[in-house]
């Protein structure tokens, strides 16, 4: 089949539920940000500093990805640098064509320059806000939501939780805990997630990218994740059968035995828990050996309620409309799929309902409905 050029993908709406604030700067503010704060990096051009990037998260280890993190982070101390960091996310992701989506980072990390949680906080928002004006005065409108994240190996999530409830309605959407996932299961966060939902606030949580199936429980079960941060290893509950015995179709034929979902997988499918998918960032950590072997495809086929996210844009060298675009080259997928993603983000974001109808029915499915026509 003919695929679907990138350049029409940039242009169709998109939402963005898993994208890290300090994964997605550009290379040329690291290098000028960190100038300012003399902090050494890798390489001072911005060109050859994106490739090392990318090459060092390419490590097949989660652990080693994250090491990446630590020149980013640097230069997200100040308020300038926050401001600037988020003001340039919203003008790219709408440059981008992403109509909606959920930023995320770790407060905790950005207090070395001297900053409180609250100076954190309200520096992103207001950079945030700039870069989506200028985005809506540019022709390209995008609505972005925070999310803060605690550290799951540190001991603040409580704190974090309490920051995030406190701005709760000015710019902060919801809830997450990130970083290595090994050793460091969603329950030694137990109190900040009971607290959120004596809250009524939403959460997800990072959960079965480096980790399995017990850490995907834990989130689901113990903690009470609305949406799971990747879930990808959900597939080592899911036994796809082509060895056993093919049943005959109504037209003589054989089919293949349809896989079987252990209790798990059945559970998240049938709730529709939301799955943040993030194919490049896994093919890096080893979560996935490829895009084309990546089980995105299998749980679309089988209906759970798939999103594709970026991840981190920096370490991956990506954008959304590129991941839609690998997905589209690897698996035949055309506008309908992406269509379905899109919607499928839309229906799991953490704004209220009646705002994720909005754009749905006023933003999306009229997009979408002329690419389909
Ligand atoms: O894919 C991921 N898995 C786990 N942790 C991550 C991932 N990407 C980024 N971070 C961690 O989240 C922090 C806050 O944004 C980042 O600093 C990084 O350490
Ligand atoms: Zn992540």
């Amino acid at each position: 089949m003919v695929g679907i050029a990138h350049s029409d993908i940039i242009k169709a709406p998109k939402v963005l539920l898993h994208d890290h604030l300090d994964g997605g700067l550009r290379p040329g503010t690291i290098v000028e940000l960190a100038a300012a704060v003399g902090h050494e990096l890798p390489s001072t051009d911005p060109e050859r500093l994106g490739e090392w990037f990318v090459a060092a998260a390419d490590s097949g280890s989660l652990e080693r990805y994250l090491e990446t993190f630590a020149h980013t982070v640097a230069v997200m101390q100040t308020e300038e640098g926050l401001h600037r960091v988020a003001k340039e996310c919203a003008l790219d992701l709408a440059a981008d064509g992403v109509v909606y989506a959920e930023v995320r980072y770790a407060p905790e990390q950005h207090l070395e320059g001297g900053l409180t949680l609250d100076q954190v906080v309200e520096a992103v928002h207001a950079g945030l806000r700039e870069g989506s004006a200028e985005a809506a005065a540019n022709g390209t409108p995008i609505r972005v939501g925070t999310l803060l994240t605690a550290m799951r190996h540190a001991a603040r999530s409580q704190e974090i939780a309490e920051l995030a409830v406190r701005y709760r309605d000015t710019g902060v959407v919801g809830f997450d805990i990130a970083g290595a996932e090994a050793g460091f299961p969603p329950t030694r966060h137990l109190d900040a997630f009971e607290y959120l939902q004596r809250e009524n606030f939403h959460f997800t949580i990072h959960a079965g990218e480096a980790f399995g199936l017990p850490s995907i429980w834990q989130a689901i079960q113990w903690c009470g994740a609305d949406r799971l941060g990747h879930g990808v290893r959900l597939v080592d509950d899911i036994t796809v059968t082509a060895d056993t015995p093919s049943a005959p179709t109504a037209t003589g034929g054989t089919q293949a035995a349809p896989p079987v979902l252990g209790r798990l997988a059945a559970y998240v499918r049938d709730k529709r828990i939301p799955l943040e998918l993030c194919p490049s960032s896994n093919v890096q950590t080893g979560a996935a050996p490829s895009i084309a072997e990546h089980p995105i495809k299998l749980l679309h086929d089988l209906r759970f309620r798939v999103t594709v996210n970026t991840d981190n844009r920096l370490m991956s060298g990506t954008s959304m409309s590129r991941e839609m675009t690998l997905l589209t080259e690897s698996f035949g997928w055309g506008w309908a799929e992406l269509q379905w993603l899109t919607i499928n983000a839309m229906k799991s974001a953490f704004i209220p309902y009646d705002e994720r109808l909005v754009l749905i029915n006023e933003v999306i499915k009229p997009a979408y409905a002329k690419l389909l026509a």
